[in-house]
């Protein structure tokens, strides 16, 4: 379904909400792509956001922010059943986690190999310090100067 001309290219994947696009965002991203020669990136469902309050802007607009970012190859929506069905088409050699993703990075290697799908999973690390490199902290700051 996406190409994979003669396997040459090293393909990164990066999964997440993308709420209120950020530096921090911006960052891992841009780390992400630097693993590798093209970057595919998986924008969580507004169903499947129950790890956090609900994303304030819905889940077309977001995915619409992502894919206009210079260092993503193409965005998609996610499966809203199963996390591993997007993986076929995209067939990542690498996906990175953000410092604060829930998944551990062996046990998901494992599960991938297990499917026949299998990818290194690497940790980007946290971003430099900055005042509203976090969704939540924007949140926060609208709702102490509006709320
Ligand atoms: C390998 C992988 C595949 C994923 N696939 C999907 C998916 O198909 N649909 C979806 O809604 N979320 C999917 N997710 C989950 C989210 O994109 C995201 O990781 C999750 O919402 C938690 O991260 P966040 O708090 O940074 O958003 C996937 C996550 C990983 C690690
Ligand atoms: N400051 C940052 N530095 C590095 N990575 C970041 C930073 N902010 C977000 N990320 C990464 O970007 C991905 C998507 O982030 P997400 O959509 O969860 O936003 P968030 O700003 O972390 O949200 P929240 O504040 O609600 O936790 C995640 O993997 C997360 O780890």
């Amino acid at each position: 379904m996406y190409p994979r001309p003669g396997d040459l290219l090293t393909r990164v994947l990066a999964t997440g909400t993308f709420d209120l696009l950020h530096p921090g965002h911006v960052y891992f991203l841009t780390q992400a792509r630097a693993l590798g020669d093209e970057l595919f990136v998986i924008v969580a469902r507004d169903s499947n956001v129950t790890h956090k309050p609900k994303p304030i802007v819905p889940e077309e607009q977001r995915l619409e922010m992502v894919n206009a970012l210079g260092m993503v190859e193409r965005a998609f929506l996610g499966s809203e059943k199963d996390m591993f069905e997007p993986l076929k088409h995209i067939r990542p050699d690498i996906i990175t986690l953000g410092y604060d993703q829930r998944f551990d990075t062996d046990m998901l290697e494992k599960e991938l190999t297990k499917r026949g799908l299998p990818a290194n999973v690497v940790r980007i690390p946290l971003s430099k310090e900055c005042p509203f490199c976090s969704t939540g902290a924007i949140i926060k700051e609208v709702l102490r100067r509006y709320g």
